[in-house]
């Protein structure tokens, strides 16, 4: 029999004991398909006595995830901490340091220091390993730089928060309140530690700044994600949206245009047929535009134990297997730069939600603003009934969607009317996906 690749595992909470269960459970398939036992020898966790419904007797424990790297009995580091920083990244370059290869399903850490532990994995010829970082346990990481490695990838765009979308879908199916339905999404292991980086969408940022290297060959850039998240979505966004014959979904959307480059993850309306109208839950699913293979959509679980372990395990089986290619989509000397493309000249609908007081000339001062901003709008309705949250009983929603134009226009609008006391709260902007 061929020699095991050996594994240190840091990190032990929903992720990590997925891994161990996953590994004990398909070990004979994955001996099988890697062509060598894969085995855990040593783990470390902040915490060495919870329970974990997992045995964690035979392997060795290390109090400091530090010393794993330096192992004689490992060969390859599974990272399964978390946060871009601290403890995941030092170990992150002492293993590769070390010449071991290295798995992470840590995103927040890639999408900021991907391009310095691909170029470390490189000099070092071993293999850096994220699969799990984006979308969980959909193979999209492979999908893109191998399956569509013969593609010039224009767009990228989808779900890729399985804790927002769950939040969101609850809403829609439930009527859920926001915060009984992240509480349900954090018991069942979706959530970040910090559930912050969920809703206000920097978690899909992380993941949409390495899809969007991976699908146009650019260096890492997360600093220019526009971002924002689900916070201002309330049930009646959802209402209004279904009566308009859509669904509410966070999406990250990436394109690369006379290489200028275009990231932003934003609640969006999305057309009910629209394949991502339909991805429900924890679910992520992935749209890439090739110019060979067309239309490729990756749907699956992109959140959990289970799925994320799996996406885990399939790294370290290439390990095993010694398929050691670049890390991102090309060697790390070939990856090219570009600019942050004007965002204000992109075309497209909008939904706008404002809520104001029901008072004459309040309708006037909106559609004035809208009209001095050149923004034609296609339909409008104005609600009675507005949240209490709202303040005064006098507020009512007006719901608008505009036709297409410019964003700079909706947002010059937005700016007219900052501050005017026909407003009883911020407007809610939502784009409309047109693709
Ligand atoms: N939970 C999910 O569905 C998914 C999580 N991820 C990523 O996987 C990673 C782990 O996530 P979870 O398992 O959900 O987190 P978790 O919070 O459940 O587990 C984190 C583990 O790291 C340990 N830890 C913390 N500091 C440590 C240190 N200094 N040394 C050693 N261990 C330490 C904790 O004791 C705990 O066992 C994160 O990067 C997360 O973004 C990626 C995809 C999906
Ligand atoms: N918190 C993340 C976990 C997976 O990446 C999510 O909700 O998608
Ligand atoms: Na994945």
């Amino acid at each position: 029999m061929s020699e095991a690749l050996r594994v240190a595992l840091a990190g032990l909470g929903t992720v990590g004991a997925g891994v161990i269960k996953l590994l004990d459970e398909n070990r004979e398939l994955i001996e099988r398909r890697a062509g060598r036992p894969i085995e855990i020898t040593a783990v470390s966790a902040r915490d060495r006595s919870r329970d974990r419904g997992v045995d964690l007797s035979p392997f060795a424990w290390e109090d400091d995830s530090a010393a794993l790297a330096a192992r004689a009995d490992v060969d390859v580091v599974a990272e399964l901490i978390g946060g871009s920083d601290g403890p995941a990244l030092n170990l992150a370059r002492d293993t590769l340091k070390a010449g071991k290869s290295f798995v992470t399903a840590n995103k927040a850490m890639i999408a900021h220091h991907g391009l310095e532990l691909a170029e470390m994995a490189e000099k070092a010829k071993v293999a850096l390993k994220y699969e799990a970082a984006v979308a969980g346990g959909i193979p999209v990481i492979k999908g893109l730089r191998e399956g569509a490695a013969a593609n010039a990838i224009t767009s990228v765009y989808g779900i890729l928060n399985g804790t927002c979308n769950y939040i969101l879908t609850e809403m829609e199916s439930a009527g859920g309140d926001f915060s009984d339905v992240l509480a349900e999404a954090q018991a069942l292991g979706y959530a970040e530690a910090d559930p912050t980086f969920d809703i206000d969408g920097i978690d899909a940022a992380h993941k949409l700044a390495i899809l969007a290297s991976l699908s146009f060959g650019t260096a890492l850039d997360f600093d220019s994600v526009a971002t924002s998240g689900i916070r201002q979505v309330i049930a009646a966004d959802i209402a209004e949206a279904r009566a308009l014959g859509f669904k509410v979904r966070l999406v990250g959307m990436a394109e690369a245009n006379g290489g200028k480059l275009f990231q932003r993850v934003h609640c969006c309306l999305v057309p009910r047929k629209h394949p991502l109208a339909h991805v429900a839950g924890s679910l992520n699913a992935i749209v890439a535009q090739g110019n060979f293979v067309g239309r490729l959509f990756f749907e699956g679980a992109g959140a959990g134990e289970g799925p994320t372990a799996s996406a885990v395990v399939a790294d370290l089986i290439d390990v095993a297997r010694g398929e050691y290619g670049p890390a991102f989509a090309m060697p790390f000397a070939r990856l090219t730069t570009s600019d942050p493309v004007n965002v204000g000249e992109r075309r497209g609908r909008a939904y706008l939600r404002f809520a104001v007081h029901d008072r004459p000339g309040v309708l006037a001062e909106i559609t004035a603003a809208m009209r001095d901003a050149n923004v034609s709008i296609e339909s409008m309705i104005q609600r009675g009934g507005a949240a209490p949250s709202e303040g005064s009983d006098d507020v009512v929603h007006l719901i608008m969607v505009t036709h297409e134009g410019p964003e700079r226009c909706v947002a010059d609008a937005l700016e007219r009317l900052r501050g005017s006391q026909s407003l009883a709260g911020e407007p809610m902007l939502m784009h409309i996906l047109d693709l």
